[in-house]
Formats: C-alpha cells, structure tokens, sequence
C-alpha cells in the first residue's frame, strides 16, 4: 500500500473549481515535485493536503490513516513557503523551538532536537541572530529547520527558492534533497522551474489547469511526453504536424510529432549513420542563440520552424544567418503527441 493516497480531490473557491478528482499515490520517502504553470492549481493541492485550505470532495489517506477530517496539527505535515514565515522577534534556535514548545516537550529536549536541527541545516553559530540579521538563504534554512524539528510524516515545500538567488538556490536544493534522503522523508515540493524539478525529483507530477497530466520519473516525463502541453512545457520540443511529418521525415500519423532540439544533428561528410537516422533535409538558418555549452539556431526547413541544439565547440564556427545546412533527425526519438 502507497503512503499518500489522495482520491478524488475536488477544490473550487466559489465557482471557480481549482481541480477535480485528482487521484494519486506517493510512496514511503519519495520526492514528488508538482509541476506546472502558474495558476494551474499548485499551491491549492498542497495547502489542501495540510488542511488550510479544506477540501469540497474526495479523501486524503496517510500511511493507512484516514486525515481528511484532521486538523491541520494532528496530520503531522510539515510546510515551507517561499515567503519564510518566521517569527521576526524570536532568535533562529526561539523560531526553530517553537512548534516543540506547543506540544509541551520538556525544555532539555527542545534543546537537544533544535541543536541537532540548526546543526542539519548548517545554521550552527547562527543560533542567536534575529531573522533580520540572515540573509535570504539561512531564513528558508531556518524554515526547513523549524518544519524538520517535529519529525513531519510529510514535508510539503511550495517554491521555498524562488525568492533566492540562482548560486544560493542550487546550493540549498541539494541541501534539501541530501537532508530529505538522509531522513528518508516523503515530499511533496512546488515548482514552476523544469529544470529544479527534473533535478531534484524522484518524480514528477506535470499539472496544467487542476489535472494531473502526467506522473513520471524526470527521464519519461522529458523522453515520452504524453501530450502536446508536456512536450512544450518540458525542453524546448519541436511539435511538427502530421502532414510535415509524412513529408520530412516519412512518419504516418493523425497527431502532430515531438522532436527534440538535442535530437537533430547536423549531417558531417563521410561519416556512416544507423538507419536510424532519416535522410538529410537541407535546412537554412534563420537566427541563433548562444546558451553557453550549446548553441541554438532556428532552422527553416521547408517552410517549417525548427528548433536544433548543437554543442558550442570551439574546433566549429558560428553558422550566420541564411547559411544551408543538412540536417538528419534521430527517427527513435520522434514521437506522436496527443493534442
Ligand atoms: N484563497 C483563494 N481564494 C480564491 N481563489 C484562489 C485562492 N487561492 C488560489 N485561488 C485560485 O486558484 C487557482 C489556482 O491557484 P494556485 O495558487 O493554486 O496556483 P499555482 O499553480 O500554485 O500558481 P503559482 O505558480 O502562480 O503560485 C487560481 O485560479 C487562483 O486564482
């Protein structure tokens, strides 16, 4: 039996119905990241799963225990929002004790459990200072500190990095997943980010307008999307209709085709390809980026837009705008995408 079951969840604020029937299960220690664009219904499932936000329908079931109608306090789920929370006037080790202190824990041991937390979460020696005297990065340690220290059953995260900068923010995701693997605890983390998501995740639930539309390990959500919006939301795939399909790459379907940039190369002189490569299609640049180790150009091939990701080696000059080049498509990695 999975450790979170959650059966057709139903949320609506007024008319407006957040999402409805959501089924899914979490297993004992995962690491789930909810995925998806803004407004698509995040932030409510997982306020939902807390009790903050109660439900309208469905049931939410925990390590065999029925919690739909507990109290936010007796579900045991910890939370960390992007927006810290803490308490200004307390010190980190006053913010970190004071979930402890509510459920009466003799003072000695609040001091033992904080201690070892503040130590988890490298804020040792920080003990003392006052939120406003910690920068962005240690205020969401002592967060994560201060849901940690009541041994959650569940830890939910909702973007606790967005408002960190980009070095601070990769530092801390790995501190988390270490922390989260260490304590073999199951999580649930909210994010718009692809990339932090495809990271981090044991799995990933790509949400868009309060459904579910694809669960899945980061390398079958990114490799098999399972509908047009996964393969645009994930990397930047090419979506090219059935029509083109038939004509550039010689593929028979009724939906349009996903190809990834990564997965069209650039034909070399005398080199021998697999027969899974298709035959050379001469494509003419229309612009390029430069995005560090990879360079991508939109190619015109035919009159349809092409997205193709090439390595930025320095044996290979930049190719200009209008220059020709033959193009082959990796045939195992086209697939049909349901609208
Ligand atoms: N307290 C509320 N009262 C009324 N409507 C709400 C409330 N909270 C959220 N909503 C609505 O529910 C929908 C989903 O919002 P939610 O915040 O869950 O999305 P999200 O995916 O987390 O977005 P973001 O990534 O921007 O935080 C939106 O239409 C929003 O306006």
């Amino acid at each position: 039996m999975s450790y979170v079951t959650a059966k057709n969840l139903t949320k609506r604020f007024g008319d407006n119905t957040v999402f409805e029937n959501v089924d899914f299960t979490i297993e004992k220690g995962e690491f789930i990241t909810l995925l998806g664009p803004s407004g698509c219904g995040k932030s409510t499932l997982l306020r939902s799963l807390t009790g903050l936000n109660p439900i309208d329908g469905g049931e939410i079931w925990v390590n065999g225990e029925n919690i739909t109608q507990q109290t936010p306090q007796e579900r045991g789920i910890g939370m960390v929002f992007q927006s810290y929370a803490l308490f200004p006037n307390m010190t980190v080790e006053e913010n970190v004790a004071f979930g402890l202190k509510m459920k009466n824990m003799a003072s000695g041991d609040i001091q033992r459990e904080v201690a070892k937390v503040i130590e988890l979460v490298e804020l040792k020696g920080r003990e003392k200072h006052y939120p406003h005297q910690l920068s962005g990065g240690q205020r969401q340690r002592v967060a994560l500190a201060r849901a940690l220290v009541v041994k959650p059953r569940i830890l939910l995260l909702d973007e606790p990095l967005s408002a960190l900068d980009a070095k601070i923010r990769k530092h801390l995701r790995q501190q988390i997943r270490d922390i989260q693997k260490e304590m073999d605890l199951t999580t649930i983390f909210v994010t718009h980010d692809q990339e932090e998501a495809m990271i981090m995740s044991d799995r990933i639930f790509l949400m868009d307008k309060g459904e579910i539309v694809q669960a899945g390990t980061p390398e079958e959500i990114y490799t098999q999307p399972a509908n047009e919006f996964v393969a645009g939301f994930m990397g930047h795939y090419n979506l090219v209709d059935a029509p083109k399909a038939k004509q550039l790459f010689d593929i028979e379907t009724n939906w349009k085709v996903a190809i990834r940039p990564e997965s069209i190369y650039v034909k070399e002189a005398g080199r021998q390809y697999g027969s899974h490569i298709s035959a050379p299609q001469t494509g003419v640049i229309k612009n390029h980026q430069l995005l560090g180790n990879v360079i991508r150009y939109q190619v015109d091939v035919d009159d349809c837009e092409l997205t193709v990701d090439l390595l930025n080696r320095s044996s290979e000059r930049l190719l200009d705008a209008g220059s020709k080049l033959e193009l082959l498509f990796n045939l195992n990695e086209i697939q049909p995408v349901s609208a």
